[in-house]
């Protein structure tokens, strides 16, 4: 493994069952993400990108393999520990933004860093800046259903990375945006990432944002293969 590997998957199997059968997702699924780099995860509806992204950011363990998040085995890890490195090393972005309704944009922000033991005024600060580089930093007291989808998925993603994460996960981030919002959004998280030297898998329908990324991966028969987007 190269010493700048952030995120190693090695020979990952997942299946769930389903009455007398077992669906098989991931069948000895290998990938691995470097120090800075960007991936895209394209592959049709229900071949395991949610599944894989989950079992990358420690959501759900895998049935066999082993995943190494900043060169640590995280096989034997107990749940305390699992959940500890999620929250330190792991961001991640959905489809649907997940905000806290009854908080403010800057608030929903700042709630990973309390989490994380950072006083409210470092929090602020950070969440403050975030959002300004997002810009949309005079939306800051608004809560989430004062903010358009675009706005919302911004603050998302702002969220993500407030406690700077080893890596960021992203799955179909701009999937529920129309596709000027996505194009734009999307940017705004393409700048954050490469600002910020995160390596990030994004899991995206949309080829154009795919082919922006770094390199393109896809999900064949089980196993994620490289794919030109
Ligand atoms: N908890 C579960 N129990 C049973 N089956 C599941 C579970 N989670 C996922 N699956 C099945 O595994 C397959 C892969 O699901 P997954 O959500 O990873 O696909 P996806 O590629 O992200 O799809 P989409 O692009 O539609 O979001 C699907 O057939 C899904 O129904």
């Amino acid at each position: 493994m190269p010493s700048d590997t952030v995120l190693s998957l090695s020979g990952i199997d997942r299946h769930y069952g389903q009455g007398e059968t077992t669906l098989s997702i991931l069948k000895g699924a290998d990938f691995s993400l470097r120090s800075g780099e960007t991936v895209a995860l394209v592959a049709p509806s229900g071949t395991g990108k949610s599944t894989l992204l989950h079992v990358a950011g420690l959501l759900e363990h895998p049935d066999a393999g082993e995943v190494t998040l900043g060169g640590v085995a995280c096989h034997d890890l107990s749940d305390e520990r699992r959940t500890a490195m999620r929250r330190h090393s792991v961001g991640f972005v959905y489809q649907f933004h997940h905000l806290l309704p009854e908080f403010s944009a800057l608030e929903n922000i700042m709630m990973p860093q309390l989490i994380a033991g950072l006083s409210r005024d470092e929090a602020r600060e950070r969440a403050s800046q975030l959002l300004d580089y997002m810009r949309i930093g005079h939306r800051g007291e608004h809560r989430p259903a004062e903010l358009s989808g675009g706005e919302q998925q911004r603050v998302a993603i702002a969220r993500a990375v407030a406690n700077a994460p080893l890596v960021l996960l992203a799955d179909e981030p701009t999937g529920n945006l129309d596709p000027e919002t996505a194009s734009y959004v999307f940017s705004a998280l393409e700048a954050l990432v490469r600002q910020s030297g995160l390596a990030a898998l994004i899991a995206t329908h949309n080829h154009e944002l795919a082919r922006r990324m770094d390199r393109c991966v896809t999900l064949i028969d089980g196993k994620v293969v490289d794919f030109l987007a």
